[in-house]
């Protein structure tokens, strides 16, 4: 691919994939409203403040840049808010994707790369988790991505569109300069609220709930490296490029599965901090246990994660967070 669109470019994941994407000297616009992104964040000069279902704005973009593959990160991404608002969810994730999905396919891109998540499978799933289990999400914002990925099945069919969705499961980690990193206002997200409360900005991490169905009684989720995550969206491209893709939806985790308590521990010992916790009631919409099977990852688009051990992610983290206590906001 020459000439890429990326969504949500200011965010999290679209920040650390753009770097990515430059670094292999790919041309990469980035179209992102800001909602929960930053400036700051956002690696390339070519940027559009805007919204995905902009038609127009859009429609400018993939004229002038060229463009000839989308990757599309921009979304709603709270479990707990999806639940108290399942319209915002249905709307900006599911409704604005087919959208910005229509004006992309019209002005003739046909390789899309979509950002699902982990959150379409539901909770009743033995684990690892292969693509190939059943789908029922248990929140309002897994059902609206499920929705998305049924619309590309669509325009897959029918239209000539070519697109991979890949499921992550827990993105974390920061790129390994400390130069960008994970920055949600407010932050929800397990590993940036430990690390806060190792550097003291809180005084406790809430864990919410120790009575579930798993060794410890805390949840446990697969994280996966964010610079890991970048490559995988580069792979799918790869593969698009080439038409070799034995299926559309790929699973991006790691196989291993860490405890809410396993990763205070592991913060504790690389931070080298005391970190409070509390016992809080569980979050509405949250599994017990995600953990990935990515065999297919591996073995069809040739993805072998690099940083994810538990260690690298939390010290890559760690830097972030100590180099920029703040996140991107400046403050004398
Ligand atoms: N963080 C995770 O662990 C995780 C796990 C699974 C899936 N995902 C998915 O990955 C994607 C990126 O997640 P993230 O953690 O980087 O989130 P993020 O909130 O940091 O990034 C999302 C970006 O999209 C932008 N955006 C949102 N709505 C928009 C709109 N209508 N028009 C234009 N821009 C818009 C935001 O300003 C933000 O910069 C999301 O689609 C999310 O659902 C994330
Ligand atoms: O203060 C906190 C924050 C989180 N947790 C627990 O830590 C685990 C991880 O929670 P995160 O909020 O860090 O991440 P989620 O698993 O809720 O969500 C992430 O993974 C999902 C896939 O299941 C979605 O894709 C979502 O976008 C992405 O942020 C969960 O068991 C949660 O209950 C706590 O105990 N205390």
């Amino acid at each position: 691919m020459k000439s890429v669109l990326v969504t949500g470019g200011a965010g999290y994941i679209g920040s650390h994939t753009v770097r990515e994407l430059k670094k292999r000297r790919i041309h990469v616009v980035v179209l992102d409203n800001l909602s929960t992104g930053h400036r700051e964040a956002v690696q390339t000069p070519y940027f559009y403040e805007g919204d995905i279902a902009d038609e127009s704005l859009v429609k400018e973009i993939v004229q002038k840049h060229r463009i000839d593959a989308v990757i599309h990160f921009a979304a709603k991404s709270l479990i707990s808010e999806s639940v108290k608002k399942p319209d915002l969810y249905f709307r900006e994730n599911t409704m604005k994707s087919c959208s910005f999905f229509e004006t992309v396919i019209r002005e003739g891109v046909r390789n899309i790369v979509f950002s699902s998540t982990a959150a379409v499978y539901g909770s009743a799933h033995s684990a690892p988790i292969r693509e190939d289990d059943s789908l029922r999400p248990v929140n309002p914002y897994g059902q609206s991505k499920l929705k998305t990925e049924k619309y590309l099945q669509w325009a897959g069919a029918n239209r000539g569109v070519k697109w991979v969705a890949l499921r992550y499961f827990n993105a974390a980690g920061a790129a390994l300069d400390g130069a960008i990193g994970e920055d949600h206002q407010p932050e929800s997200h397990l590993i940036p609220l430990v690390l806060q409360t190792a550097l003291g900005q809180r005084e406790s991490v809430a864990i919410y709930g120790d009575d579930y169905p798993t060794p410890d009684g805390t949840c446990i989720r697969d994280y996966i490296h964010v610079l890991d995550l970048a490559v995988a969206h580069i792979l799918a491209l790869q593969a698009l490029g080439e038409g070799h893709l034995p299926q559309n939806c790929y699973n991006v985790g790691t196989g291993s599965g860490y405890s809410v308590r396993e990763i205070i521990d592991m913060a504790g010992r690389v931070t080298g901090k005391a970190i409070r916790s509390t016992i809080a009631p569980r979050r509405e919409g949250d599994p017990p246990m995600l953990v990935a099977d990515s065999k297919a990852l591996r073995e069809h688009l040739g993805w072998k994660p690099q940083y994810s051990d538990l260690q690298t992610i939390i010290m890559s983290a760690w830097k972030w967070h100590q180099t920029h206590p703040f996140g991107f906001e400046k403050r004398g």
